[in-house]
């Protein structure tokens, strides 16, 4: 959230702003054992973005309704739309850092943005060629699965931009193991009514965020230490298929131990997990036999966590 110095919160801003820019820079990327994931023709590089502005000098806008340096919302669209055009870039974070940077050019009273964008994703569909398909680069399909993102936060300081805050985002991961998780050993008491179980069919929704040690990786990735969402996510299933886990909990643990040691660039990550483990109908008679589910009902568990590199030098455990 944006604040004046003085501690007071005041911006102002447009949001869902879909910007569908066509043949952006590709992207490539090195690739990590977990991934298949090379890279992005970004041939279709679209976004629903947010932006917010704010400086002392708006603060009459507020007070006073002094409206002679308000920028207005639908014009930062415009701007928005204009600047994507001139992008030479291939990643959703530098898209961000160079709109912004190009508006605190523009507008000199403004001190500080605050903004971030959801790629939406489209995914290349392969027609048929010599041994094999392939994708024809011009007919995508929409995808409504786990998209990628970027959240930020840019300053004036002295002649030049910031950026103060930089988070990438992977939202609205859904992973089903049918077989393989466990949860059992918790607390029983009057209040206790979910059995214990061996083996349930965790399906877990997933956020996870990630902040690098230098913003500029994630800004310029021809340094070649981008990480993508595409290989977090990755990361985050074969971590599942890897390990019989016990809880969501420690599952998110692993998976966090996973991109820490894949991405040395990475500082820090962190999870925001749902718990959607289908309600058992029918139990299966063993593992890998038939069973039948159902939709659980609400209300649903959620479990928030986060992890530095301190916590690759430490076994799990109670102390810290
Ligand atoms: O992985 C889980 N963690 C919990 O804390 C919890 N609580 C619950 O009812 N089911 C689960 N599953």
């Amino acid at each position: 959230m944006l604040h004046l110095t003085t501690g007071r919160t005041l911006y102002y801003g447009k949001g869902d702003v879909l910007v569908y820019r066509t043949y952006a820079k590709p992207l490539e990327v090195v690739p990590i054992p977990e991934s298949p994931f090379t890279g992005d023709s970004n041939v279709i590089f679209a976004h629903n973005m947010k932006f917010a502005v704010s400086g002392v000098s708006l603060l009459t806008s507020f007070t006073e309704g002094d409206n002679s340096r308000v920028v207005a919302t639908d014009s930062m669209k415009n701007f928005i739309l204009r600047q994507a055009a001139h992008f030479e870039g291939g990643s959703t974070e530098g898209l961000l850092a160079y709109v912004a940077e190009k508006f605190l050019d523009t507008y000199a009273h403004i001190d500080a943005i605050e903004l971030s964008a959801d790629r939406i994703p489209y995914q290349a569909l392969a027609t048929p060629g010599p041994g094999g398909f392939y994708g024809n680069g011009l007919v995508f399909r929409r995808s409504r699965n786990e998209h990628a993102g970027a959240h930020m936060e840019v300053r004036r300081e002295g002649v030049s931009a910031a950026i103060a805050s930089l988070w990438c985002t992977l939202s609205d991961l859904q992973l089903i193991k049918v077989s393989g998780s466990s949860f059992y050993g918790f607390v029983r008491d009057e209040y206790t009514t979910l059995p214990e179980t061996k083996d349930r069919p965790l399906f877990i929704f997933l956020d996870i965020l990630w902040r690098y040690e230098h913003s500029a990786d994630a800004v310029s990735p021809e340094h070649g230490r981008y990480a993508a969402a595409e290989q977090i996510h990755d990361i985050a299933h074969n971590v599942f298929y890897e390990f019989a886990t016990p809880s969501i909990q420690y599952l998110i643990w692993l998976i966090g131990q996973r991109i820490l040691t894949r991405f040395p660039q990475i500082a820090e990550v962190r999870f925001e997990s749902n718990n959607r483990t289908w309600e058992t109908v029918v139990e299966p008679a063993e593992a890998g036999k038939a069973g039948v589910y159902t939709e659980p009902r609400p209300p649903y568990g959620f479990q928030g966590f986060s992890m530095t590199r301190a916590d690759l030098n430490r076994e799990s455990g109670i102390n810290g």
